[in-house]
């Protein structure tokens, strides 16, 4: 072979190199090294809720894709949301209780602070829908979600629509009296809006019963027991008449208590 067509291959080797390791350095540049960022992102992203940041210089499937990702979990915010929420009247429902209980009452237990829980139920609600309709019945749900809002302030104080026309309020390191003059409070703000109540045997405007549990500083109780002993509280209210407040303790099974 002579030194010219040895040259050529040369040449042509080198140029073929050339092509591959540019080629190798625009895919890193373009996708590898943005798709470790959006990697990276994405680990950033499952640990908090921070957006998803694109990567600078993205080539646009890449941006693409952060994009997508940033809509799921905008998507699956929203959905967590409507999971937890009460669609007519905005309040929380039972699984967002649940989900705060959960945490809050071994920290109350701990720190031997009494819990308390108001079950409110709507006097003659039934009568309210036939007298007035189905939506007016709905809008009256919704004005007492509103008195219960204006309330209950406090950050910890959890209220929600367990279904119907009942409510529950769970007021953290609230004692028996405390509890009861919330309820008292908040029964007498409805009756103070004053909404007509033609139907009702016991005032001519909307009314409350409540019936209130607290439990003993420090004693384990679990959300069932809440529930139960301010339901039988207000079954006594409804038998005393209606449009009242009524108060018991709550406490825990003697298996829990030894458990
Ligand atoms: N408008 C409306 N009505 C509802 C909703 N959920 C339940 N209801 C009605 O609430 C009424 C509850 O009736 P009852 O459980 O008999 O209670 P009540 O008439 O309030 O009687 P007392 O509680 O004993 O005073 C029923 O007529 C249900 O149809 C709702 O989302 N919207």
């Amino acid at each position: 072979m002579t030194d010219e067509p040895m040259l050529t291959l040369f040449l042509m080797a080198l140029v073929a190199m050339l092509i591959f390791m540019s080629a190798v350095a625009l895919v890193h540049v373009r996708y590898r090294r943005p798709l470790k960022t959006l990697l990276e992102g994405l680990d950033e992203c499952e640990r908090g809720s921070e957006p998803m940041p694109a990567p600078n210089r993205a080539a646009p499937l890449v941006a693409r894709l952060a994009d997508r990702v940033n809509r799921l979990k905008t998507t699956n915010h929203l959905l967590h949301q409507q999971s937890i929420k009460d669609p007519l009247t905005g309040l929380g429902n039972r699984r967002l209780l649940e989900q705060r209980l959960e945490i809050a009452l071994p920290l109350s237990r701990r720190w031997m602070n009494a819990v308390s829980a108001l079950m409110i139920d709507v006097d003659h609600f039934k009568d309210y829908n036939d007298l007035y309709g189905h939506q007016a019945g709905d809008d009256c749900l919704i004005e007492i979600a509103n008195v219960l809002r204006d309330t209950f302030r406090r950050e910890t104080d959890i209220v929600v629509r367990l279904g119907g026309e009942e409510f529950l309020v769970v007021l953290l390191d609230a004692e028996e009296d405390d509890a009861t003059r919330l309820a008292e409070a908040m029964r007498g703000m409805l009756q103070a809006v004053g909404i007509p109540h033609q139907g009702s045997l016991v005032t001519d405007v909307v009314t409350v019963s409540i019936g209130v549990s607290t439990t003993a500083s420090g004693w384990p109780v679990s959300l069932e027991d809440m529930i139960a002993t301010a339901d039988a509280a207000l079954y006594e209210c409804k038998a005393k008449g209606r449009n009242c407040v009524t108060s018991r303790r709550v406490f825990p099974e003697p298996a829990a208590v030894n458990g």
